[in-house]
């Protein structure tokens, strides 16, 4: 089974409980776009189902128990793009991205020419060409991004979580990134969690949407159904105008206009 399970799903940060009973199943080849304020747990549900958070509860990810199954094994499964990712220092941008295959690798044993051919693929598929023999501490945050999904990417998982993956990307490179995962879950029956804030995008990719709201999920279904104007506000505070397009559901913020400073006489 290539898709999420987890069941009862508690995990802390810092002592303090941040997830609480998070019920979620995701099938194998859906794409979830998972959404909510700042500080609503997001981060901390993607971590905990790649197994870097501990975590209580049942958890379930591509067949894989992942605070319980070996590290490799967990990689093998299932891919972390990070929100704020670690560069080694004096690592190109080649080297990062086969870092991906390291799972693959057998212990004591090295790289074979199908390793080194998934990275070059990915690199194409990415446009990475330019920049694969620079350093990857000399990117652009937005560069260093697409690097960092390329490095996921390459580990070929079939469950990929992506932490805010177009948050540094202009409105190109985020429809270039986005279109090139939804084409990869169609081709290969990846599985996509993706946490995003952007929520025209998060409407549009996503074929279901879950919402978290202060470590507890508040609504899941299809993106029409999740935001609506009035829970937006609720949510998140938020003033906006919502448009059904046929690419999906737009999500406009809308600002409030100050009342006219009456002029004064001198
Ligand atoms: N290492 C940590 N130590 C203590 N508290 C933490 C730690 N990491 C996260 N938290 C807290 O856990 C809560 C959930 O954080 P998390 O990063 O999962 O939220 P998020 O929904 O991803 O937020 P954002 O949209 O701002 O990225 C927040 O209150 C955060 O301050």
């Amino acid at each position: 089974m290539n898709g999420v399970t987890c069941r009862g799903l508690c995990a802390e940060r810092g002592g303090v409980q941040v997830l609480h009973d998070v019920d979620l199943v995701v099938g194998a080849g859906e794409w979830v776009s998972l959404v909510g304020p700042n500080g609503s747990g997001k981060t901390t549900l993607l971590h905990s189902l790649a197994g870097l958070v501990s975590a209580d509860g049942d958890v379930q990810v591509a067949g894989v128990t992942p605070h319980r199954s070996g590290r490799r094994a967990v990689a093998r499964a299932v891919a972390l793009m990070p929100q704020r990712p670690i560069v080694p220092e004096g690592v190109t941008v080649r080297e990062l991205i086969h870092l991906g295959r390291t799972p693959h690798i057998p212990r004591f044993g090295s790289e074979t020419p199908r390793d080194r051919e998934i990275v070059e693929r990915v690199i194409t598929r990415l446009e990475l060409e330019d920049f694969a023999s620079r350093l990857a501490t000399a990117l652009s945050g937005g560069e260093l991004q697409r690097v960092v999904l390329a490095r996921a990417l390459a580990q070929q998982p079939q469950v990929l979580l992506l932490d805010e993956p177009t948050s540094a990307l202009d409105i190109g490179h985020q429809q270039q990134v986005l279109d090139l995962v939804d084409s990869m879950r169609r081709e290969g029956e990846l599985t996509v969690i993706a946490a995003m804030h952007d929520l025209t995008s998060a409407s549009q990719y996503g074929e279901r949407l879950v919402l978290l709201d202060r470590g507890r999920i508040v609504a899941d279904g299809l993106p029409a159904d999740v935001l609506t104007v009035e829970r937006i506000a609720e949510i998140y505070g938020a003033r906006v105008e919502v448009l059904d397009r046929p690419a999906g559901r737009a999500v406009l913020p809308l600002r409030d206009r100050p009342e006219p400073v009456e002029s004064q006489e001198p």
